[in-house]
């Protein structure tokens, strides 16, 4: 595990979209399942602004890690973030986009994603291998939407499950802890000091599965690297 820290959430964003032009030389087509929520709207708009002629988009297939059981349109839908903030801005081949349908019945929905994804990606160990898959943290510890005391999601043998949101009861899509270890690269962005404490616990000795779910990963024969800004790594 690497954990790279930098001084602000831009300087992290810059960073990390260097990792990605580095990694897409060694590679033809690149799977990647990204994560929503608010953390990753900078990434896009760096991207956007200061990438976009040095990322080469056509190769670059896109997946979820989660997705709220939402319509695309709704402001709840991380495909719909995804949309406002680096699609629309860019050249990105449609068939490249393979997005979770929130609109539809969580539970076929599950299935239908999981076969896509094993039908699409290259089969490692019995389960399908993104090469790389970004996640984020949850003030709560929880990652994709994996939630705190749903052991059951992250062992899972399926490539997703349907997760519920435990305060508000929202359904969720969710990759398995088991398909996020298998990928090659694993990456965490994280930033503000809303998350420091969280950080500090699972990077720790302490941390453990059932309550932070972020602790449970760890690719089998992969690489990990958390990109922490100074604030969220302040602890
Ligand atoms: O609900 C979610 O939360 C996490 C963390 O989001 P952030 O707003 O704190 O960045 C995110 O990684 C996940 O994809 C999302 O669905």
């Amino acid at each position: 595990m690497e954990i790279k820290t930098f001084k602000n959430p831009e300087a992290t964003a810059k960073a990390f979209a260097d990792y990605l032009c580095e990694i897409q030389q060694e590679v033809n087509r690149l799977n990647i399942a990204l994560s929503g929520g608010s953390t990753p709207k900078l990434l896009f708009e760096i991207l956007v602004n200061k990438y976009s002629d040095k990322i080469e988009w056509p190769k670059f297939h896109f997946y979820w890690g989660d997705e709220r059981c939402v319509p695309p349109t709704s402001g709840e839908s991380n495909y719909g973030m995804t949309h406002e903030y680096l699609f629309q801005h860019l050249e990105i081949p449609e068939e490249n986009i393979h997005r979770v349908f929130g609109e539809c019945d969580p539970d076929e929905e599950a299935v239908r994603y999981g076969k896509l994804i094993s039908e699409n990606l290259p089969p490692i160990n019995g389960l399908p291998q993104f090469d790389l898959i970004i996640l984020g943290l949850g003030e709560d510890g929880h990652t994709a939407s994996i939630f705190p005391h749903q052991m059951e999601l992250l062992t899972s043998k399926d490539v997703c499950e349907v997760a519920e949101h435990p305060i508000s009861g929202q359904k969720r899509i969710t990759l398995t802890g088991s398909v996020i270890n298998n990928a090659k690269e694993v990456c965490f962005l994280v930033t503000g000091d809303a998350k420091a404490e969280k950080v500090n616990e699972i990077l720790s000795i302490t941390g453990d599965c059932e309550r932070y779910p972020a602790t449970y990963i760890k690719p089998t024969h992969g690489n990990l690297i958390w990109f922490l800004d100074k604030a969220a790594s302040g602890k």
